[in-house]
Parts: structure tokens; sequence; C-alpha cells
């Protein structure tokens, strides 16, 4: 019965093995593949890149050793575990005594060369452990689709099947690790880039994902209309206005949500909304190119709008709005710094000059990295959101404007259009349904 049961338990685990396998794409099978080598090949490779202690005879190991002879001592190799995944292994050992992160790193080139990566990360996350990534494929060059299409064009979500508790995947950081949203769970946000840099195609998944959420009212401001378009028909509200007047409208009737809302913390014994349904939904607030408002020539109407924005900023995240902003460049002169301070979420694509990146991130002079870089490429952005620790480069997913029409589309089909597109949609140039 027990050998009986340890073939089953193996065959389960060979089985789920072999699953894994089979529904793996291309770049993670060869990750599995060089998984298996690595842990191979191990007990001999590591004395020879001088990762292993010698630990001193015991008594019993002098016991057994022939007279004459003087006891051998024990070889200790750390012990490997492997994760396999599209851009590489990340291997985790433990350390030895005199075998931790410097000897690691010492033998940085070797493990390079035996393992077959072009890079490797070497690291410490806690005392004990030593994380060796080793890159096959770059996560800043390697197109990455959204989640929420198949390559064929179909959603892998239904309208409403999502809420506000589920993670937005927005892409990559360049050590692989994916970076995720939770709307409900973070505040406010800022997408900063040139034009062509890749904000649209980043708002595109923010969006895209919100609109699924069935616990999320999604209210768009694109005086350029192409963020809003795809959102159209089913946006609680949409606004493509230039002028201010209508979008300091909206913010107007946010506020006066936020102050029927406040009624109920009284009833509720709380002091923010932390739980979000149909009837008392998540509100995410996008505003794209912020400074057509914030910069408008009409000096008492700039002054209403920032006013609102100013008043949602600071208050609003209590009460359950999420206000995300884009601008090409978030100089003092386009958002104050009361209400950039407010922006705790930051996605900075290229810029042009160090001063608009400081824009972002304050302290960037001391980070390591920059978005004031004309070699990055569209989509690629400095980021600090989710629980990322430090900012850090990512490589946002891919979700063209194509893909929100089908999404948008799928969502008229289950009954959620709420108005028709205006008079004249057919001549837009990016009206994909047109
Ligand atoms: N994550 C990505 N992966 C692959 N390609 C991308 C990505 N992001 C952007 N691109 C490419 O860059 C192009 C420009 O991106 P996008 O339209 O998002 O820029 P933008 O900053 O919004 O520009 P604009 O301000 O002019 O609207 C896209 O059409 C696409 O070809």
């Amino acid at each position: 019965m027990v050998p009986e049961a340890i073939a089953g338990l193996a065959a389960v685990y060979g089985g789920s093995k072999v699953t894994r396998y089979a529904r793996a794409d291309r770049d993670t099978r060869a990750s599995i593949r060089q998984a298996y080598r690595i842990r191979r090949r191990w007990r001999r490779f590591a004395p020879m890149a001088g990762l292993f202690a010698l630990q001193a005879p015991g008594r019993l190991a002098a016991l057994r050793t022939p007279d004459g002879f003087a006891p051998v001592p024990k070889t200790l190799i750390p012990t490997l575990k492997t994760r396999p995944d599209r851009f590489g292994v990340t291997v985790t050992a433990n350390t030895l005594p005199k075998v931790g992160l410097t000897a690691w790193r010492s033998a940085e080139e070797s493990l390079r060369d035996a393992w077959g990566f072009p890079r490797v990360k070497i690291s410490q996350p806690k005392p004990g452990l030593v994380l060796v990534r080793g890159f096959r494929n770059e996560p800043l060059d390697t197109h990455t689709d959204s989640v929420l299409m198949t390559s064929g064009g179909d959603l892998c979500f239904q309208p409403g099947e999502l809420t506000s508790e589920d993670p937005i995947f927005l892409g990559f950081t360049e050590d692989g690790e994916p970076v995720r949203l939770n709307l409900r769970r973070s505040a406010h946000g800022l997408i900063a880039g040139v034009t062509r840099s890749g904000k649209s195609i980043t708002t595109n998944t923010l969006l895209a994902a919100a609109s699924l959420m069935r616990d999320v009212r999604m209210v768009v401001i694109d005086p350029n209309l192409a963020a809003a378009a795809p959102w159209w028909r089913t946006a609680h509200t949409v606004s493509s206005s230039v002028q201010p007047d209508e979008p300091i409208e909206i913010l107007r009737e946010i506020r006066a949500e936020m102050e029927r809302r406040a009624g109920t913390f009284w009833a509720g014994r709380t002091d923010r909304i932390e739980t979000f349904s149909e009837e008392m939904p998540l509100i995410l607030l996008v505003i794209d190119e912020v400074a057509n408002y914030t910069r408008h020539p009409d000096k008492k109407k700039r002054e209403a709008f920032e006013a609102e924005l100013s008043a949602i900023a600071s208050q609003g995240a209590k009460y359950g709005v999420r206000l995300w902003l884009l601008a090409q460049k978030p100089s003092a002169d386009v958002l104050t710094t009361a209400i950039r301070t407010n922006l705790s979420s930051r996605i900075c694509h290229r810029v042009d000059t160090t001063e608009d990146f400081l824009h972002l991130f304050p302290d960037g002079r001391d980070l390591d990295v920059t978005a004031a870089d004309r070699s990055m490429p569209p989509g690629v952005s400095i980021a600090s959101l989710g629980d990322m620790r430090t900012p850090s480069r990512m490589r946002s997913v891919y979700l063209s404007t194509e893909d929100c029409w089908r999404i948008n589309d799928a969502m008229c089909a289950a009954g959620l259009q709420i108005r028709e597109l205006p008079e004249s949609a057919p001549s837009m140039p990016f009206d994909a349904a047109a």
C-alpha cells in the first residue's frame, strides 16, 4: 500500500510537471529545460565555481577512518531551488559558512558562462538566502501582450467578472517582476511622457481592466478623445471637451458624490471607504492631457478646474475616488506641487530633460535610472507603484486601441451600453469600429 501511494504521488507530481511544460510558452519551456540542466550539473559545478564549504570531520568520521589516515572533511554544497519563467531562471540557494553573497558575486562570471545566461543578477533577499536571477531574454526588450485578451482577439474576462480587488497587470520590471496595480488599495497616479512614448498603451490597460470591474465607475476626460473613444459608449461619464467648462462640471459632480458619501461614514463608523460594490462603486477618474485645462488661457476657468482637481486629489481617495492624470510634462505650471504630491503612483515614460523626470521623481538624481533618456523605447517607463520598493524600469504590457474597442463591443453586447457614439464618430481616424 505504502509503495503504491508513493508511486501515485510521484505520478501526480510528474504529471503536474508535464502539464506545466505542455502549457508553457516557447520561452518558458526553454527556461524549464535550462533549470533542469542547472540542477543536474550543480553538484559537479559548485566546487569548480568555489561555491562550497568544508565541514571539519566529526568524531564519528574519525572512528570510521582507517588507522593511519586523517579523517576527510565533508564538502557542503548549497541547496538549489529553481523557478523558470519566460525571461530565464531564478535560482535560490542557501548560504553556507564563507559562502554568502560575496562568494556568489565573485562567481558571477562562471555562473553566467556555465548556466548560459547573457546577464545574471545576484542579490540577498534575506539572511541565509542568495537569489541568482539569470536572464536569457531581457524583460525590457520583450513584448508582452495584455492578459485581458487572447492572441485570437477574444476577451479573457467577461464584463463584470473582475472587481476593484483584482490586480491590474501593467507590465514587467527590468528584473522580470510583474508590476500590478490594485485599484482598491492604491491611491492616485500620474503618467507622463513625450508624445509616442507609450502613455496611451499603458492607459489602455488601466481603462480596459477597470471597465471590466463590476464595482468601478469610470469617468474619462480627454480633450484629444484618443484615450476616451473606445470607452465612449460604456464609461459612466465621458468628455472630450477642449474647453474646461464641462470637465469642471464633471469634477463638481464627483465632489458632490464625495460629500454624499461622507454621510455614510457616520453609519459605517469609519473615515474611509474601503470596500466597493455596484451600489457604492470605486470612481476611477482619468484625465488625459491635463495641461489642456490647467494651462488654459482663461484664468478664471483654469483656476476653477484646478480648485476642483486639488480637492479631489487631496480628499478623494478616502471617498473611493482614484484620480489618474496624464501629461506630457507635469511641471509646476501644469500641476501644482499640492496636486502632484497626492499622486503617489508614478509612471514616467520617456521625457526630454532630467528636470521633467524630477517632476515625477524628486529624488531622481540619486536613482540609477532616469526617463530622460532618448534611447528609451516606447512602452518602457520608470515606475513606482504597487509593492515596488524603489522606482524601477518597467515595460508595459501591450493592449492596442483596437482591442479596447473589442472589449467595448463585448460590453455593449452584454447590455452595458450607456450612450451612442457621437455624430462625428465615423470620421474619427482611430475609430476601429468604423
Ligand atoms: N508597451 C508597449 N509595447 C509595445 N509597443 C508599444 C508599447 N507602448 C507603446 N508602444 C508603441 O509605441 C507607439 C506609441 O505609443 P502610445 O500611442 O501609447 O504613445 P503616447 O505617449 O500615448 O503618444 P501620444 O501622446 O502621441 O498619444 C504605439 O503605437 C506602439 O507601437
